[in-house]
Order: C-alpha cells, then sequence, then structure tokens
C-alpha cells in the first residue's frame, strides 16, 4: 500500500520472472524512414542498431512516435520528447499540452479560468507581457494559440500588450522566423486599430536567449531576463521584423541563435520593459524549457544570477511546468494530469530504477518518464545520474557528446547489482539533428550505436534483458520533402534542410540472455505505439500491467 492507500502491488506475470535487469535504452531522435543520402542513420555505421532489425518481426518492430498516438492534435503533429517519454513512462495516452489549450482556447475557459483572472488584475492600470516560442512548430507553443489568447486578452480589456518573442528554426525551418513575426505584427496593428497598445518588445534565438533548460547554462535565461524585463540589449531596433531580417543576415546567424534585441521607440527608449504592477504570461505549453525562466521570474530567492531590478507582477504560466515544485503557482490551463507511472509502480513493486543521461535529456528520462514530476518517488529504490553537457555549444562542434559516459555509467549500474531497471536516453541523432548539419549527425548516429554496444554487453553479462527504442524521428530525415518524398529546393535551388522531429515511427527491439525464449512482439497491435511499451517492460520485470494501460507489446508462447 502506498501512504495515500492506493494499492500499488502489480500481479505477477503468469509466465515471466522477476528480478532480471532490464536495460532500458531510449535514442533522442532515432526514427525508422527511408533510405537516402539524408537518412543520417542509414548513412552512418550502425552495426548495432541494424543487428537488432535482423529480429524482425519477433524481436523488433516499429512503435508509432507522432499525432494522435502520443496525445497530440492531429496526424500532423511530430513527435516531441516531452510527449514521447510521458507516454513511454506512464503507459497510457494523456491529451497533452497543445491539445488541452486548443481546447480552452476554443471554449473560451482560458478567460475564466483562475490564472487568467489574477493576471487580469493588472490590466486597468498596467501591461500585459507575453514571452514565448514565436512558430507554428507545435512543441512547446503554437503562433495561433498566441494570436487567439492576444485577441481574448484584449476583449478581456488588456489596454496595453508587449509580446517578448522567441525565434525558432528548431522545430520549424530555419527562416521561417520573419513569416512569423510578419503575422504577428499584422494581428498587433489589428489590435491597435482597435485602440490597444500592442506592439513586440524584444526578441531573440530560442537557443540562445531565454530557453535553456534542465539548468545547462543559466546565461540563456539571464540573456532573456535582461531584454525582457530590464529592457537591455546588445540590439536595438524600432521594428521586429527588421530587426530579425538585420540580425540574420549576419554570417552563421540562425533562427536558433539570434542574438537578444529589444525595440525602442522614436526617442531610443525600449517599449516595453517589465516593470511593477504588470502581469506576465509565458505562453509555451512545454514545461522542459519554460522552468528556468518561471523561477526567474516566480522565486522571490534565486540566486542563479543576478536579476539586477526584481519586478512585481502576476505571473502566470499557460501550463503548471512542475507538479512537483507547483511552478508556476499560476496558470492559464490545467496541465494534464499524468499519475500512476510505471515509475512510481515499480518503486512499489521492488524493482530498483537507475537513470541517467546528459543534462541536456537528463529531465527527460526522469521528469518527463514520471509525467512532469521532479525529484524520486523513493530515493532508496531510485538512483538519477546527470552527466554535465557541454555548454555554449551548438552539437555538431562535438557530435558525440557524452554518449560513452552516459553508456559506461548504465554498464556501471548494471553490472553493479544493485538495480533491477537501468534507463538510458542518448541524445545524440536529437540534439546534432537539429543543427541541421548532415555530416555531424552521421557522426552522432554512430556514436550513439556505440554506446547502445556498450550497454548491451553488460546486458549479455549479468543475463538481462534489453529493450531499445526511441522518443520520435528526427536524425533519419534532414530534408524538407514534398508530398512524393523527393527533397525540396528553395529559390536557389538548394534542399531544404529539415532541422525538426519528423512524423517517423521508432524502432523497438528486445533482447538478451534473460529473455524468456517465448517471448516475442504480438501481432495483433500493429498501431501500437509509445504508450504501449509501459506495458511491455513491467511484464519483462515480471508483472502484468494495470488494466488502464494500453497493452503489452509482446506475448509469450510455448516453444
Ligand atoms: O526543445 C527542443 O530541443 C526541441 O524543440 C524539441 O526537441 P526534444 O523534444 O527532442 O527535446
Ligand atoms: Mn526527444
Ligand atoms: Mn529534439
Amino acid at each position: 500500500m502506498g501512504s495515500s492507500g492506493f494499492d500499488w502491488k502489480l500481479p505477477d506475470h503468469p509466465k515471466l520472472p522477476k528480478g532480471k535487469v532490464i536495460g532500458l535504452i531510449v535514442l533522442d531522435g532515432w526514427g525508422e524512414a527511408n533510405a537516402d543520402q539524408y537518412n543520417c542513420i542509414h548513412v552512418a555505421e550502425t552495426p548495432v542498431m541494424d543487428s537488432l532489425k535482423k529480429g524482425a518481426p519477433e524481436r523488433w518492430r516499429l512503435v508509432r512516435a507522432h499525432g494522435t498516438a502520443v496525445g497530440l492534435p492531429t496526424e500532423d503533429d511530430m513527435g516531441n520528447s516531452e510527449v514521447g517519454h510521458n507516454a513511454l513512462g506512464a503507459g497510457r495516452i494523456f491529451a497533452q499540452g497543445a491539445k488541452l489549450v486548443d481546447a480552452a482556447l476554443a471554449s473560451g475557459k482560458i478567460f475564466e479560468g483562475e490564472g487568467f483572472k489574477y493576471v487580469k488584475e493588472s490590466f486597468e492600470t498596467n501591461t500585459l507581457h507575453l514571452i514565448g516560442l514565436m512558430s507554428d512548430g507545435g512543441v512547446h507553443s503554437r503562433l495561433d494559440q498566441l494570436l487567439l489568447l492576444l485577441k481574448g486578452a484584449s476583449e478581456q480589456g488588456a489596454k496595453k500588450i508587449r509580446v517578448h518573442i522567441l525565434t525558432d528554426g528548431r522545430d520549424v525551418l530555419d527562416g521561417s522566423s520573419v513569416g512569423f513575426a510578419e503575422i504577428l505584427e499584422n494581428d498587433l496593428a489589428k489590435l491597435r486599430e482597435k485602440g490597444v497598445d500592442a506592439q513586440i518588445a524584444s526578441g531573440g534565438g530560442r537557443m540562445y536567449v531565454t530557453m535553456d533548460r534542465y539548468e545547462n547554462d543559466w546565461s540563456v535565461v539571464k540573456r532573456g531576463w535582461d531584454a525582457q524585463v530590464l529592457g537591455e540589449a546588445p540590439y536595438k531596433f524600432k521594428n521586429a521584423v527588421e530587426a530579425i531580417k538585420t540580425l540574420r543576415a549576419e554570417p552563421n546567424a540562425n533562427d536558433q541563435y539570434l542574438p537578444p534585441f529589444v525595440i525602442v521607440d522614436d526617442s531610443g527608449k525600449p517599449v516595453g520593459p517589465i516593470v511593477d504592477g504588470d502581469a506576465v504570461v509565458t505562453f509555451n505549453f512545454r514545461a522542459d524549457r519554460m522552468v528556468m525562466i518561471a523561477k526567474a521570474l516566480e522565486y522571490a530567492d534565486f540566486d542563479k544570477f543576478d536579476r539586477v531590478r526584481v519586478p512585481k507582477i502576476r505571473y502566470a504560466g499557460m501550463l503548471q511546468y512542475d507538479g512537483e515544485l507547483k511552478l508556476p503557482s499560476h496558470y492559464l490551463v490545467e496541465p494534464p494530469e499524468i499519475d500512476r507511472t510505471s515509475g512510481e509502480y515499480l518503486t512499489y513493486n521492488g524493482v530498483r530504477t537507475f537513470a541517467c543521461s546528459e543534462t541536456v535529456k537528463f529531465g527527460h528520462v526522469t521528469f518527463f518518464w514520471n509525467g512532469n514530476r521532479s525529484g524520486y518517488f523513493n530515493d532508496k529504490m531510485e538512483e538519477y545520474v546527470e552527466i554535465p553537457s557541454d555548454s555554449g555549444i551548438t552539437f555538431n562542434v562535438r557530435p558525440k557528446m557524452k554518449a560513452v559516459e552516459i553508456a559506461e555509467k548504465a554498464r556501471d549500474a548494471i553490472l553493479s547489482g544493485k538495480f533491477e531497471q537501468v534507463r538510458v536516453n542518448l541524445p545524440n541523432g536529437d540534439m546534432v539533428g537539429h543543427t541541421g548539419d548532415i555530416e555531424a549527425t552521421i557522426v552522432a548516429c554512430k556514436a550513439a550505436d556505440e554506446a547502445v554496444k556498450i550497454i548491451l554487453d553488460a546486458i549479455e553479462k549479468v543475463g538481462g534483458i534489453y529493450v531499445v527504442t526511441a522518443d520520435h524521428g528526427n536524425a533519419e530525415d534532414m530534408v524538407k520533402r514534398n508530398k512524393t518524398g523527393q527533397p525540396l529546393l528553395d529559390k536557389s535551388g538548394n534542399i531544404q534542410i529539415l532541422t525538426s522531429h519528423t512524423l517517423q515511427p521508432v524502432p523497438i527491439a528486445i533482447g538478451g540472455p534473460g529473455l524468456v525464449p517465448g517471448v516475442r512482439f504480438r501481432k495483433d497491435l500493429p498501431s501500437g505505439g509509445l504508450a504501449n511499451v509501459a506495458a511491455t517492460v513491467m511484464n519483462l520485470h515480471g508483472f502484468q500491467a494495470p488494466s488502464d494501460y494500453e497493452p503489452s507489446l509482446i506475448e509469450v508462447v510455448d516453444n
């Protein structure tokens, strides 16, 4: 029994033993796609993953990792780490942030909730600031949601609105920020016609300004703070579209890494610093890259950088980003309630867990895996190890990242005899894939494959079981394609590099000396997705999954 009185005990699996060590590997951004020169996984030497594939269909298969299979609004929504790891860890499909915000905007309920009422108290006398990612990527935010929020806020009495934009180029094509800024400017102009003083106040590229995660590099958040709150930035412009175009014209500039800028009036004064009495909404729905800015905006005690001036504001997140920290305390839309995750169940059933990744993906195998909850369920049963990521570089510079270090930690944990589940995220395919650098992504894929080998060798030694899968696609397709799958060319005849994730399915492979010989993938779940993995893993630990979990992918046949 848990402290809540809920019975966490899982029934025994009728045929599968307990106590095996399971090496659970999530290859970030590793999908399955046609083999051509833009499929970096195909081009790279990946002998380990190639050999696992030979186990198809009994020990290797594909699972869905995008769209409705992971709780996203439509089948056109690519997968991402948050929804992917949520599904992997929780074993059920939850309507995710994107969908919940859509519904709250469509019904108008977003404007009736506690969070909006709270920020609304500032509208009469002060400014409403909206900070977030400006794109239609649908991973962290969506421009159409921002536009509806702007419209709704003005109808609800906001008289002065300032938007602090972060340019994308990571979940969408590089260069698309100009078009998004034009759309936003157009809507702001319409609001001005209606008498609302609405304009863009600051900006910067998401990877250089504000949207760091897992405390990898606080200077990123500080740059945002300086521009958004203090109104200070190295670049000053009168207009955001002009700002983006000018900064993009610099050598090697791109949307992800645009330097911070502020918009100034005719006298050179910033148009939108955040001051006492103002309201602030961070309009991203996804949690990981909002937690740090939320801390800076909300916490009285804060020592990560010198905030210089800390305005007394009414702050709300689009969602609550961390259910354990209750951060932020005010929010516009209830987050999905991802409860009874597999990690929590397993701690109550005697399964000791080790989880590891490097900083940039650490929260993926812990926080996202556990339903957007930070910390341990039971610190006697779990150990989470974070390997510090390189900071201040783009990962095409060091595409091997910390794959070997992660694998060696996993190997040691497997050999230690202290854990039944050893779970890692190998970031390479994804983090390097996002840079759009094809050569580097090929190196990244090879590095991830080598790391898998280290872990599988350790599993072999202890007579364990491996489960190798991924959270969504990325490195398997590095080019934007037309409907027939041909690479699309831009105006100058160059291929259009795809920095984003994809809609592709991902592999899952099982094996190892500890796997009962009759275990194989069922044939009756052709459209199985990431949410089916949790029950599968519970089975391999020797338990039946809870009845409301998506069904297990495996069956045991008598040989
Ligand atoms: O935040 C990011 O880096 C991208 O927008 C999505 O990548 P992830 O979902 O793999 O983290
Ligand atoms: Mn991912
Ligand atoms: Mn990614």
